[in-house]
């Protein structure tokens, strides 16, 4: 796919399988594409190019067969702050078309999952950023989708907060496919099976970490990313 804005390609030609059930992460700088990957693929967006397929149904195409099937918790949490964690979660179950009834269980279920059970009443606004990020996360599962999208988890949020969002999205590994944006190194080593590292809008390398290491001869992730980001500088 690609996505131009107009003389500015921020996506040019991104080609890229992901495994069911994988952790994928899109690791780049600022205004690398990630963004506009994932709101092309969420259906955010339209390429203006190439198209993509998410469980076998193409983004151009077939957009409303695959949304009851995804779901997103973006940059700019979702989260509405004058609404409790509780309703929150109950609003997201509701647009998703779950019943009162479904909507009330799946909730419990959330707040059960997330450790969100002692905040449950509170207004979303007077949550830590840690926890509205859990919150956000919590929203974009309780729909029970086949593919999330993770945009920039953890930005902004303390280490222990980050590490605490990693256990819950460690969790979920295997279960649900995941396609997460990052800037964050340790992130990448800590939850990702592959990562695709963007550069100007576009993918200067896929691997696992240790194949991207082998590939540039380096010990340590960030000097391979330090290798290939360099060797890329033109774009950047
Ligand atoms: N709606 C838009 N109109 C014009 N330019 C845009 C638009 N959206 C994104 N861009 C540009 O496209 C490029 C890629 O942006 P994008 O947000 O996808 O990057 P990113 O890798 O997610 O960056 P960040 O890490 O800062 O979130 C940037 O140069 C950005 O300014």
């Amino acid at each position: 796919m690609t996505k131009t804005f107009g003389s500015l390609t921020a996506v040019d030609k991104l080609n890229l399988t992901v495994a069911q059930g994988e952790t994928f992460a899109l690791l780049g700088v600022n205004g690398a594409g990630k963004t506009t990957t994932i709101s092309m693929l969420c259906g955010l967006t339209k390429p203006t190019s190439g198209n993509a397929y998410l469980l076998g149904e193409s983004v151009l195409t077939d957009a409303k067969r695959i949304k009851p099937q995804i779901n997103l918790s973006p940059q700019e949490t979702a989260v509405a702050p004058n609404l409790s964690v509780t309703e929150n979660l109950r609003l997201i179950a509701g647009i998703y078309g779950q019943s009162a009834q479904q909507a009330k269980a799946s909730t419990q279920q959330a707040l059960d999952e997330f450790g969100l059970n002692a905040v449950a009443s509170q207004k979303a606004h007077t949550l830590s950023g840690g926890m509205q990020r859990r919150l956000s996360i919590a929203m974009g599962l309780i729909t029970n989708p086949k593919i999330l999208f993770l945009d920039e988890p953890t930005v902004g949020l303390d280490i222990f907060a980050r590490r605490e969002l990693w256990n819950v999205i460690k969790g979920l590994k295997g279960r649900v496919t995941i396609l997460l944006t990052t800037h964050y190194l340790e992130e990448v080593e800590a939850l990702a099976d592959r990562i695709a590292i963007m550069v100007a809008g576009r993918t200067i390398a896929i691997g696992t970490v240790a194949e991207l290491k082998k590939q540039t001869g380096e010990n340590n992730l960030e000097d391979a990313f330090v290798k290939l980001v360099g060797g890329n500088n033109e774009l950047a």
